[in-house]
């Protein structure tokens, strides 16, 4: 699990935000570098058909390409890489846009939220669609802040390919170890595009060896640049040994010495040596291909997007190297035979289309009007329209084949990760085919094992309570979290049994900031939200017995339980409560009793005896269990629920806390006082690197102690430095700070 937090200190405004999750990560960002006069949401996109203008590519041209000609890539990096300027690029050089979008003036094409283009960062990922040189490339510009992790690993999961864009004077920065993880779990073959050649302290070789030694990946380098910094004008393609120059009047190969092979003196040796050396090329392109697609290494180009440099050549790469659908192996495929299968990856509201769902098509074919099984849900519904996706704008069409990227219009009830198929008789078949087919017909179990796999969804570390403006608007913010909650599996949302009141568990600081933001914008619904708070977890720290017993009588029933259990701690990090039974306890018991007792150890380790935060590192073992025949498997679970709750009491318990492995960097002047108030801030330092011109601070801090740190380290580097957490695991709290934070909160019950 990770957490991270950048700061970007320039002197400027900034956001302060923090998520965490199993790769959990925050991060604070600069804001007021990009608060420049915002344009309005709508571009004038020459592209769509029937829009103004003919000097621009028509989407027709591109619907059904042979699937070999189509590359479903995402682009990912950590925040401010530089991805959304790359997209920009590519979307204007594949002759989709007329002009440069430009982060900081907040009018890009894939940043097309109000909030990004107010904050210059990328939130929900953005499709776009567009062709170069006969291949057609569905682009994803991925989220870097760390809040919105859980958004880019929904979207390489439905990648074929991507592109990891660095910082040339950064070199692997921690998001960006985070996002190459996530590829890697998903497979995904990648290139490496080192951006901002043109940054003062720009460095080819040092970005290059931080991919060696950080990632751990082989680069290809597939190019060379030429000067580095404020002397970068272009690359040298070393494959075709060819020099690309963006500035017309610089000379290029005078040099050389060598004599050519002319068509008036040799043209026959010539015609043999420019076939022979295509030919070599082709292989030796057709190698890195291969290298690629089986991921044992990663080509790697670099150029500057903001300048314009080196962004034709990624492009080329792109459609080079990268994978087409059909080249990646999905073993679910053989089960279909054709039939569809797609996975839902995302899903948008629109105010007058109702439900937009994102579709990878696995296999098959998709059509408007179409109806469709939903596996998880186990429903059956129907598609109205079919869309080309263009960032916020879609162009209708009239069917799409496997391998595509498909928006829909009209399924009320799939959610972000759910699995399609033509029919539910189609999955059976297909659950058949895998082998799966031996429970009972009828039910969806089996359907249920076809599932693509999802997304891992974190729990939450940051929640807050949320209340509409009144009473009466209550069920429009249900209405509001409902439908954010199936574009957003990462956010959470509870009921506290106390209070009544709703309670939003997020990611981060920011990504509750912007549901917030959201709710207002989308909705219309002025919410106040309670201070933010850290989700503690609590432990025992010795091993109590406890009995219960219910004796009660409903109707002309009676339902009786007596138990004996001991709950003890066990090795740390184990999750949730491990249930155990005596060697005394008969087998016909257990075997009958499974199911509620450990439903009711489950439940009653979710509210701890100390401040109601979850139980974990526990094992429940029940010693003696006396049922008489008729009871309930609800009085079971009352009583065994009941029980475990009054040994948790008598425990000694623990307070943890989440504690964090930092990252600061900064410049040598101000390392004393970074470390001074590091220490303040119970930090343990753990070791001091050099890198380039920086120094890099590593250690660990409590999450609950970094709260304003963005805000203490700007004024103390005079906003220099730049910071990444990681969650690194649960730790017990010092009986000073369990007893402070106890009287703090005392009387507070969390529900999470
Ligand atoms: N010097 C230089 N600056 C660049 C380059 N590319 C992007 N930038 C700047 O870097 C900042 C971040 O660029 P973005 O394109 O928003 O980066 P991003 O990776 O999409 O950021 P998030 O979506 O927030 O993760 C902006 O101020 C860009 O103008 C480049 O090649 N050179």
């Amino acid at each position: 699990m990770f957490i991270s937090w950048r700061m970007f200190a320039m002197n400027h405004q900034r956001i302060f935000s923090v998520h965490i999750n199993t790769m959990c990560y925050c991060k604070i960002k600069a804001i007021l570098k990009r608060s420049k006069t915002r344009v309005p949401l709508r571009r004038n996109y020459g592209s769509l058909p029937g829009v103004v203008g003919n000097d621009v590519k028509s989407l027709y041209s591109i619907i059904s390409p042979p699937v070999a000609k189509i590359r479903n890539i995402g682009i990912m990096a950590h925040i401010d890489a530089g991805k959304t300027t790359t997209t920009e690029r590519i979307l204007y050089y594949s002759g989709y846009t007329r002009s440069l979008g430009d982060v900081d003036d907040g009018d890009t094409v894939t940043d097309f939220m109000a909030q990004e283009r107010e904050r210059g960062i990328t939130i929900q990922s953005a499709a776009v669609t567009f062709d170069w040189k006969g291949y057609r490339v569905n682009l994803i510009d991925t989220p870097g802040h760390v809040d919105f992790t859980l958004e880019v690993e929904r979207c390489l999961r439905v990648l074929d390919g991507a592109v990891a864009v660095f910082d040339a004077s950064a070199g692997v920065e921690a998001q960006t170890l985070t996002v190459w993880k996530q590829a890697d779990k998903h497979k995904i073959p990648r290139i490496c595009f080192l951006n901002k050649m043109d940054k003062t302290g720009a460095s080819f070789n040092y970005a290059v060896e931080s991919i060696r030694e950080k990632l751990k990946a082989k680069p290809l380098l597939l190019q060379l640049p030429i000067g580095e910094a404020k002397t970068f004008k272009g690359v040298v393609d070393v494959v075709n040994k060819e020099k690309l120059v963006w500035n017309p009047n610089s000379g290029d190969g005078k040099d050389f010495e060598r004599k050519p092979l002319l068509e008036t003196s040799d043209p026959g040796l010539l015609k043999e040596a420019i076939e022979a050396r295509n030919s070599l090329i082709e292989q030796l392109q057709t190698a890195i291909h291969r290298v690629t697609v089986a991921r044992a290494a990663v080509p790697v180009l670099c150029g500057s997007a903001l300048k314009n440099k080196g962004v034709q050549p990624l492009l080329d790469a792109i459609t080079k190297y990268l994978p087409s659908p059909e080249e990646r192996e999905y073993g679910f495929l053989q089960w279909y035979k054709g039939d569809l299968c797609a996975l839902a990856f995302k899903v948008l509201h629109d105010k007058q289309r109702g439900p937009l769902v994102f579709l990878r098509i696995y296999s098959g074919t998709l059509t408007p009007q179409l109806a469709i099984h939903n596996i998880n849900r186990n429903c059956t519904e129907r598609m109205s329209r079919l869309l080309l996706p263009f960032a916020d704008q879609h162009v209708e069409i009239p069917s799409l084949t496997a391998g595509n990227i498909a928006l829909t219009v009209g399924l009320k009830q799939t959610a972000t990760g759910d699995t399609i198929v033509s029919s539910k008789s189609s999955a059976l078949a297909a659950a058949r085919r895998a082998g799966r087919g031996e429970k009972k017909p009828g039910k969806n179990g089996e359907a249920e094992s076809l599932l693509l796999a999802g997304v891992e969804i974190p729990d939450p570390v940051f929640f807050c309570t949320i209340e509409p403006p009144s009473m009466a608007k209550q069920p429009d913010l249900d209405h509001a979290l409902e439908r954010l909650q199936r574009e957003d599996p990462s956010l959470k949302v509870r009921l506290d049994p106390d209070s009544g009141q709703t309670v939003l568990c997020g990611m981060g600081e920011l990504h509750i900031e912007i549901i917030h933001d959201r709710i207002k914008r989308e909705y219309g619904l002025e919410t106040y939200l309670g201070p933010l708070q850290v989700a503690y977890r609590e432990t025992i720290l010795n091993s109590v017995r406890a009995t219960d017993t219910l004796d009660r009588t409903l109707g002309d029933k009676r339902h009786f339980v007596r138990a004996e259990l001991e709950a003890g701690p066990v090795g740390a990090s184990s999750g949730m409560a491990v249930v155990e039974y005596a060697d005394c306890v008969s087998e016909d018991l257990v075997q009958a009793s499974r199911e509620a007792v450990e439903s009711a150890v489950h439940s009653a380790c979710l509210q701890g005896p100390l401040l109601g935060f979850p139980v974990q590192d526990v094992a429940v073992t029940l010693h003696s269990l006396t049922i008489h025949p008729g009871t309930s498997p609800t009085m079971l679970n009352a009583c065994i629920s009941r029980c475990v709750q009054k040994a948790l009491k008598k425990a000694d318990k623990q307070l943890l806390e989440p504690l964090m492995s930092l990252e600061v960097t900064v410049t040598g002047d101000y390392i004393s006082p970074v470390l001074a108030d590091l220490a303040q801030r119970r930090g343990n330092i753990q070791e001091i690197q050099t890198r380039q011109d920086n120094k890099v601070v590593i250690g660990f801090v409590p999450l609950a102690e970094m709260m304003g740190y963005s805000t203490v380290l700007r004024t103390l580097t005079s906003g220099s430095a730049t910071f990444a957490l990681e969650f690194s695991t649960y730790q017990a709290m010092s009986p000073q700070d369990q007893s402070n934070l106890l009287s703090q909160r005392g009387g507070l019950i969390q529900v999470l």
